[in-house]
């Protein structure tokens, strides 16, 4: 590609991407020219404005570029001389004051980093010890010890900041590195448009170039043939080049329904973390720390005492809803202009209050079980494997998996120390008998109505 090219370019990416983002982020980078691999190099003015035009424009870019044929291949963006610079940078959102600049210049497109997902604002407490400290060690980028690392848990537990911060530090301690963060919803879109445009060389490449890659939410391409067959030769490659992937699902590998088992097995062979869902004590923990960016934004805000506590009392979903609710919290009382006290609380959280008081425990879950089967509570957890106890265990474990967040070895540890496979099977043999038998899928009908009521 050469410099008229890029100049000929530049209007259509403007259509593309809108006249604002277009001066925001693509007026002010300059085309230097090719080097050697299809490597287009572009002058940024900052490390972070390169980094968020690679990751918010990369792909836009790269499909522009190959308008010129196969060339172009991958992006990179340098600092251009300081003589070169625009008068003012823009900054790029969003960003967090203590966000680290990320130093790489040799960055590959994959989805936005979150500027406010570091390792800085990520809050340990006992149910993400582990998977705190493994990601740690993959942000180190030293020998890679295992591969690869798998992180899951439920909803909001922090899975993407993790991978996120591991991506932000590595982007910081080792530019070198060619870091790839993306969903497993891009990797299958990538793929299609590849096998589209006849590129699947490039995506190979491409794929196959990465030091570090990063899949969010695997379990999306569950039941997605060959997207799961791609992965997996992109998934061997890398592991056998000696290159760290780290992924993420909603669940642990043997319960993701619909995927192939060597890439189950793939999944297994390095360390699997769970992220327990949170507990008092981190949830505390957070409200504390977001407390602190608060004041800083409404200085003048009061908060009463044992407001915090309070919430970490009653939201115990997810940290996602539990920042939400401070987030409204803080906005509801400075635009009424009023402290945040116990009484403004319950009223401008009223219906996130309401929601968390519907939620299901296990415990109630195995008590109303043992009420409807006439057995006793005892009967129901213990080891007795009678067929008038067995049927409503696995009811209740069913029930479990279907209306709380715990994970099948947590459900099984409340079982009476029983192992999750047990679980599992427990939860299949319900699933196949509610289609086959009308009294097992009234009664599981029946206990989910009064459990949810
Ligand atoms: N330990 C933690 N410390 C600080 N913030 C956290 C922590 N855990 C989660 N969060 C925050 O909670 C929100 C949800 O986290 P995240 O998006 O990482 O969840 P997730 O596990 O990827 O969920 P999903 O399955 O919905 O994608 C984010 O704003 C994140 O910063």
């Amino acid at each position: 590609m050469t410099k008229d090219q890029w100049g000929a370019l530049q209007g259509e990416l403007s259509d593309t991407i809108g006249e604002n983002n277009y001066k925001t982020w693509i007026e002010p980078i300059d085309f230097h020219g090719m080097e050697p691999g299809g490597v287009a190099v572009f002058n940024v003015p900052t490390n972070f404005f390169g980094s968020y035009v690679s990751q918010n424009y990369g792909d836009i870019l790269l499909a522009k570029l190959s308008l010129f044929g196969n060339e172009v291949r991958r992006l990179k963006f340098q600092v251009a001389n300081v003589d070169n610079r625009p008068a003012q940078a823009p900054r790029p959102q969003p960003t967090a004051a203590s966000t680290p600049a990320p130093q790489q210049a040799d960055v590959l497109p994959g989805a936005p980093l979150d500027g406010r997902f570091t390792f800085d604002s990520f809050i340990v407490g006992k149910p993400n010890e582990l998977a705190h400290a493994a990601a740690r060690r993959v942000a180190e980028g030293g020998v890679v010890t295992f591969n690869p690392l798998f992180l899951y848990g439920g909803v909001g537990l922090g899975k993407t900041h993790l991978m996120h911060a591991i991506a932000w530090e590595l982007s910081r301690s080792r530019p070198d590195l060619n870091v790839l963060y993306l969903s497993a919803e891009q990797f299958m879109y990538r793929f299609v448009q590849a096998l589209r445009e006849r590129r699947m060389m490039d995506f190979k490449e491409l794929f196959r170039s990465v030091d570090v890659l990063m899949v969010d939410d695997v379990q999306f391409i569950a039941g997605k043939d060959s997207t799961q067959e791609e992965f997996f030769h992109t998934f061997n490659a890398l592991v056998d080049q000696n290159k760290q992937i780290i992924i993420s699902a909603d669940r642990a590998p043997d319960e993701i329904k619909d995927l192939e088992n060597r890439i189950r097995s793939r999944l297994q062979s390095g360390l699997v973390v769970d992220l327990h869902p949170t507990d008092y004590e981190l949830r505390l923990g957070i409200l504390q720390a977001k407390l602190q960016t608060y004041r800083e934004q409404y200085p003048t805000l009061e908060i009463g005492e044992g407001i915090l506590e309070f919430l970490a009392h009653r939201i115990s979903t997810n940290v996602r809803v539990l920042e939400g609710a401070l987030t409204r919290l803080f906005a509801f009382a400075s635009l009424v202009g009023q402290p945040i006290t116990m009484e403004l609380t319950q009223d401008c959280l009223a219906d996130v209050l309401r929601a968390s008081d519907r939620k299901i425990s296990i415990d109630e879950i195995q008590r109303r079980v043992a009420e409807h089967y006439h057995i006793r509570l005892s009967d129901l957890i213990g080891p007795k494997r009678v067929r008038n106890f067995a049927r409503p265990r696995q009811v209740a474990m069913y029930l479990c998996k279907q209306l709380t967040a715990r994970s099948l070895p947590e459900i099984g540890r409340r079982f009476g120390g029983r192992d999750h496979t047990t679980v599992m099977h427990g939860v299949k043999r319900i699933e196949e008998l509610r289609s086959q038998d009308s009294q097992i899928a009234d009664d599981v009908e029946l206990l989910r109505r009064s459990l949810e009521a």
